[in-house]
């Protein structure tokens, strides 16, 4: 399928659907402000200076008023999408943003598919595809992480980086060129693994912060494991603040998982609670600990949980390299050496601040504050292609090198948009809501 069209007039609701203090129907399109003026009762829109609000009425086709409001006009290119551009913002009801769409529909806009206006900033080459997939994480940001982040592709700080990067890659392709060329002049065949190397190296720094980007945008599952009476169900409390999981001096208290949905440090987390893990015979028990270990294997990370003050049965097998290792009750006298293991105490809340800490920067472990990160599968997929390119191009005889640069370089430029297919582009603008 094309992608739609760029001249006819497009409209959406902008603001989520319900009730809401105020609501905004926006348009785009050549023409758009035309059209608004044909509905508006008040100032002339055509006569409006640029970017202020302007108080009247929206009439519907036969004159009835649908609503008082106030009217946004912007002039091409100085608009979001690029076009001129309106914005009717008007009582935030349902009933009045439909009659107000429907209005501008009966005078000849047609209603936006998602992401339309967006995708006509895209074109209309006001941002990239990174920026514009920046712009998606923005408004389906949940956590403060993802929030920064997104803010920061949408200021370009992705697509510089790939730019510069395949700075470094075209420099390097002239100057294969040139050996292959004129050898006596070019550089030597050896200096090309001396440039490629920090390339590839930076391509792979910012691959690694792939899973970080998804955990701040998607959040991340945190598993509680340990055996009966560790105190899993008290420190899921704790970190909740509330009292979500039953606790009682009872070994095996809890029989099935339990999720709850939290903070830490910034960063979305989905808890599980589970069943305490020992060797038993009773069926439900049994079923219970095989769902713990389940979880655990399916976790982004694992809070394994040891009684500091009971001598311990050796842990069950779990993936340790994704997983923290707590010492429980750390307001009792401790009976083993909790070497390695996060002291903390639910009773007392010592070392909760500690934990949080530690937990959030496990989850981010190879994503720096200060930097961008790949936030999204798509551009994870062309920055792994470029990768394997830079590893082929390290590879190959010199003479060769230049054509699995080539391939780096079209991976990368597929990150910002550069001669991808409409199919591509539509994924992209299809997870978009109508009216962004
Ligand atoms: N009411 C409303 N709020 C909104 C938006 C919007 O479109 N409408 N935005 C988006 O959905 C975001 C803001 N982004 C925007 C980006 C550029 C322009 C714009 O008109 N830019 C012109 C003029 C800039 C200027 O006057 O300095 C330009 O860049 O040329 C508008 C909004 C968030 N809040
Ligand atoms: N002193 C002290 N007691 C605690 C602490 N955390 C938990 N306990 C006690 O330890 C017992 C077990 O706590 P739970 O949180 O139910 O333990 P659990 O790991 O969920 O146990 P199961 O659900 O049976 O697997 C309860 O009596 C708690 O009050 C703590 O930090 N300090
Ligand atoms: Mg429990």
């Amino acid at each position: 399928m094309p992608l739609p069209s760029l001249q006819d007039i497009i409209a959406a609701i902008a603001t989520p659907p319900g009730k809401g203090a105020v609501g905004i129907v926006r348009v785009s399109g050549e023409g758009s402000i035309e059209l608004v003026a044909g509905l508006w009762k008040g100032k002339n829109p055509l006569e409006l200076k640029l970017n202020s609000f302007t108080y009247g009425k929206i009439l519907g086709a036969d004159g009835e008023v649908l609503d008082e409001a106030l009217l946004l006009v912007f002039r091409a290119p100085h608009s979001y999408t690029g076009q001129d551009s309106a914005e009717l913002h008007t009582h935030g009801s349902p009933a009045v943003l439909r009659k107000v769409l429907q209005a501008l529909v009966e005078a000849g806009a047609r209603p936006a598919g998602p992401g339309e206006f967006t995708l006509r900033a895209y074109i209309s080459g006001r941002m990239d595809l990174a920026q514009a997939e920046a712009v998606l994480s923005l408004v389906e940001s949940e956590s403060d992480a993802a929030r920064r982040q997104a803010l920061r592709g949408l200021s370009a700080g992705l697509s510089n980086k790939i730019q510069a990067l395949s700075e470094g890659l075209f420099d390097l392709l002239a100057h294969i060129q040139a050996w292959l060329d004129y050898p006596e002049e070019g550089v030597e065949p050896a200096e090309i693994r001396g440039r490629l190397e920090p390339i590839l190296g930076e391509v792979r720094r910012l691959l690694a912060t792939a899973p970080a980007g998804r955990i701040a945008q998607r959040g991340a599952r945190i598993a509680l494991v340990g055996a009966p009476n560790a105190g899993k169900s008290s420190l899921l409390n704790a970190l909740l603040g509330y009292d979500r999981a039953i606790v009682t001096p009872i070994p095996g208290t809890t029989r099935d998982y339990l999720e709850a949905p939290l903070e830490i440090a910034g960063v979305p987390v989905t808890a599980v609670d589970t069943a305490g893990v020992r060797p038993t015979e009773d069926p439900v028990e049994k079923s219970g600990v095989e769902r713990a270990l389940q979880i655990a294997r399916e976790a982004d990370l694992i809070l394994y949980l040891a009684d500091s003050s009971q001598p311990q049965l050796p842990p069950p097998a779990l993936p340790w390299e994704r997983s923290l290792k707590v010492a429980t009750k750390a307001d009792l006298p401790a009976v083993w050496d909790t070497q390695g293991f996060l002291p903390v105490s639910s009773a007392t809340g010592a070392g909760l601040e500690e934990l949080r800490r530690a937990i959030h920067d496990r989850l981010l472990r190879d994503a720096p504050e200060g930097e961008v990160w790949i936030t999204n599968e798509r551009q994870a997929e062309a920055l792994a292609r470029a990768e394997a390119y830079l590893c082929e191009a390290l590879e190959a005889p010199e003479d060769l090198a230049g054509l699995s640069i080539e391939g780096a370089l079209e991976a990368l430029a597929s990150i910002l948009g550069k001669n991808v297919s409409d199919e591509v582009i539509e994924r992209v603008f299809r997870n978009f809501c109508v009216g962004k």
